[in-house]
């Protein structure tokens, strides 16, 4: 099964991809990953989507309302950030925004001069300290190799620093069987007491909702869409009743049920 993940080789990414298959490709957008899999181009995606100490990746989350796909499986895995550089002169740390955002205590502290560089990847920036003297990464310490020097270790700012990533099919592999449920509601309708009523059927329902993120519609200011995450699968009469519900409630917009399925906790 080929799948698709945010590249070059030695991300966080590729390192949970390879927990659901051994034939994986990169790219280097999140966007473009959710987009190769609804179009079919690839059987499956790996996408980060929500960080322990930085939240959400919300590129994620918008290409999951633009683009038509299925979740079919969340893995969480621990994120242990390391400081690489060919040696300690560096004027510069390149990675990926949400590493720099999980070390910003660390890099004030021990170097508050160097300047920081957001990259598509971990892995690009560690591309950018090999070939730079004047710059260093932060990603996972076997991204190191030959040329680097790892400085430090455990340089995120919270010891148990977790990523959930999910993988996504083609939308007709969508299933209902599942402990969790991933869910995108549009009410396209502002009135006091709309997020109150959108919740209620999921309350009622002793349906535990493991997240909830307003991402902007784009449509107009203060429009939002709803990224609901419940802890109960589509196949439980609950969850077919809750969605009725929110259905109607948001018979101007849409309701797109992403999927249901399990977690996986990879180590490694
Ligand atoms: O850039 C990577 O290595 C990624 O896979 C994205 C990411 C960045 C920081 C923590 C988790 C995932």
């Amino acid at each position: 099964m080929e799948t698709l993940t945010l590249g070059p080789a030695g991300t966080y990414s590729h390192r949970a991809a390879t927990a659901v298959s051994d034939d994986v490709a990169f790219t280097e957008s999140v966007t473009a990953i959710v987009e190769a899999v609804a179009d079919g181009e690839y059987d499956r995606g790996v996408v980060p989507v929500e960080n322990s100490i930085e939240g959400s990746v919300t590129e994620s989350l918008d290409a999951f309302a633009e683009y038509d796909v299925a979740v079919v499986k969340e893995l969480i895995t621990p994120i242990r950030h390391a400081l690489l550089a060919q040696n300690e002169g560096f004027e510069l740390v390149a990675s990926h925004a949400q590493a720099l955002a999980q070390c910003r205590g660390y890099l004030e502290a021990e170097y508050p001069d160097v300047d920081l560089e957001a990259v598509a990847s971990t892995a690009r920036g560690v591309e950018r300290a090999r070939d730079d003297p004047a710059v260093a990464a932060i990603g996972h310490p076997d991204t190191a190799g030959e040329d680097l020097q790892i400085l430090a270790e455990d340089i995120q700012d919270q010891a148990s620093n977790a990523t959930r990533f999910v993988v996504v099919a083609p939308a007709d592999e969508r299933s209902d069987a599942g402990g969790k449920t991933s869910l995108i509601v549009y009410p396209n309708a502002d009135y006091p007491g709309l997020l109150l009523e959108m919740l209620e059927p999921f309350a009622d329902r002793d349906i535990n909702m493991t997240r909830v993120e307003s991402r902007p519609s784009g449509e107009r200011l203060g429009d939002y869409v709803f990224h609901i995450d419940i802890a109960a699968g589509l196949y439980e009469a609950r969850t077919k009743e809750a969605l009725a519900d929110v259905e109607s409630i948001a018979e101007n917009g849409w309701v797109r049920r992403l999927g249901s399925y399990d977690t996986e906790h990879v180590l490694n």
